[in-house]
């Protein structure tokens, strides 16, 4: 029996920002090729974009090339590009909830989340979470989720997400990073297809700490946590000093670089691959993916966002969610 053709749930994101226009862009590019379910105020649509109101997920079900599937939320006001209002965040807030529980409950494949304005949202509704990865963890209820950055060139996982760098030292644990690896490892065989992964791992100093002269991390508990799991079956390198590692021949020998801390990931995609990266959260019951950029309050309703990110990002949850 063939599965129903479930919809891809797209959470709004904030409204102020491109996470409208480059989710119609996207319906308008993918709309013969995936079943999408926009959940947010169609007001905040950009203007002429043909959508149609849902009353309830199944009426998203199968590829819908007329009109984008919404199902509507009444955000109480319109949008202002590039300036959120306050009185939208606890609503953003709530149609990535939603977009989970659709998720759980069966009636969407995957969710792919629009970009958030974090601050936006701590100062219009206090949200607890530094980002989506971590509300996500615990709407799902797991402990541990990773963070992946990935496109054709190169796919990166930072090991710490949203902190501040003095906390990166105190966060990474050889706990944590096993985790992390452990994760990585097991997204990119079940999401990805790769049967034998190969992680490269990033010291966390210059130079990989430099035998102990610019760091002791790597002396005192990563090399050994990396050789290690090595013991175990895992195929891993490094610690790699972190600035010579993602050139392009360096690239040709891992899978997925882990790194130690959310810059020292995210430069190297961002610059190699911003248009095309995909953000996805690995260790997570369900699939979730995203664009790799944020708002752009900067250009937000001037009809100039690139949508490549986000089309990617939904074919990606379309891609993951059948193969799961
Ligand atoms: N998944 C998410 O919810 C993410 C949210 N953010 C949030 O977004 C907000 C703004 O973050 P920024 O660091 O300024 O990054 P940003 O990605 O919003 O913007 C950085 C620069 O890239 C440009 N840009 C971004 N996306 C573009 C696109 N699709 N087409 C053309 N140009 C594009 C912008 O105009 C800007 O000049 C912050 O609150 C941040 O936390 C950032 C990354 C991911
Ligand atoms: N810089 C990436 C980013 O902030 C994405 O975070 P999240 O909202 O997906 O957790």
């Amino acid at each position: 029996m063939s599965r129903p053709a479930l919809p891809v749930a797209i959470s709004c994101g904030e409204p102020a920002g491109i996470g409208p226009e480059v989710a119609a862009a996207a319906w308008a590019v993918l709309a013969h090729e995936v079943p999408m379910l926009w959940l947010g105020d169609p007001r905040h649509l950009p203007e002429g974009t043909p959508h149609r109101v849902v009353a309830d997920p199944s009426e998203a079900v199968g590829p819908s090339p007329d009109a984008l599937p919404v199902l509507a939320q009444d955000f109480g006001a319109p949008r202002r590009a590039g300036l959120a209002d306050p009185a939208h965040a606890a609503h953003v807030i709530n149609m990535i909830a939603r977009g989970v529980a659709l998720v759980q409950e069966g009636t969407a494949l995957a969710l792919c989340t629009a970009p958030i304005h974090k601050k936006a949202l701590k100062d219009g509704a206090n949200f607890a979470h530094p980002g989506h990865t971590e509300y996500l963890a615990a709407l799902a209820g797991v402990e541990d989720v990773v963070m992946m950055l990935a496109s054709d060139q190169l796919r990166v996982v930072p090991a710490t997400i949203h902190i501040a760098l003095e906390q990166v030292p105190l966060q990474l644990t050889p706990h944590s990073l096993r985790h992390v690896i452990e994760i990585t490892h097991a997204g990119l065989r079940d999401l990805f297809g790769i049967a034998a992964p190969r992680l490269a791992i990033a010291g966390l100093n210059p130079h990989a700490g430099e035998g102990g002269t610019m760091g002791t991390q790597e002396r005192d508990w990563i090399t050994d946590l990396v050789t290690q799991m090595r013991g175990e079956g895992y195929t891993l390198s490094g610690p790699l000093p972190a600035d010579t590692m993602f050139h392009a021949a360096a690239r040709t020998r891992y899978d997925a670089a882990i790194c130690m801390y959310h810059d020292q990931a995210l430069i190297p995609i961002k610059t190699l691959d911003f248009d095309k990266g995909v953000n996805v959260t690995l260790g997570l019951p369900f699939i979730r993916t995203s664009p790799d950029h944020g708002t752009a309050f900067d250009i937000a309703g001037k009809g100039i966002a690139n949508p490549t990110s986000m089309i990617e990002a939904i074919r990606m949850a379309h891609r993951m969610g059948h193969s799961a």
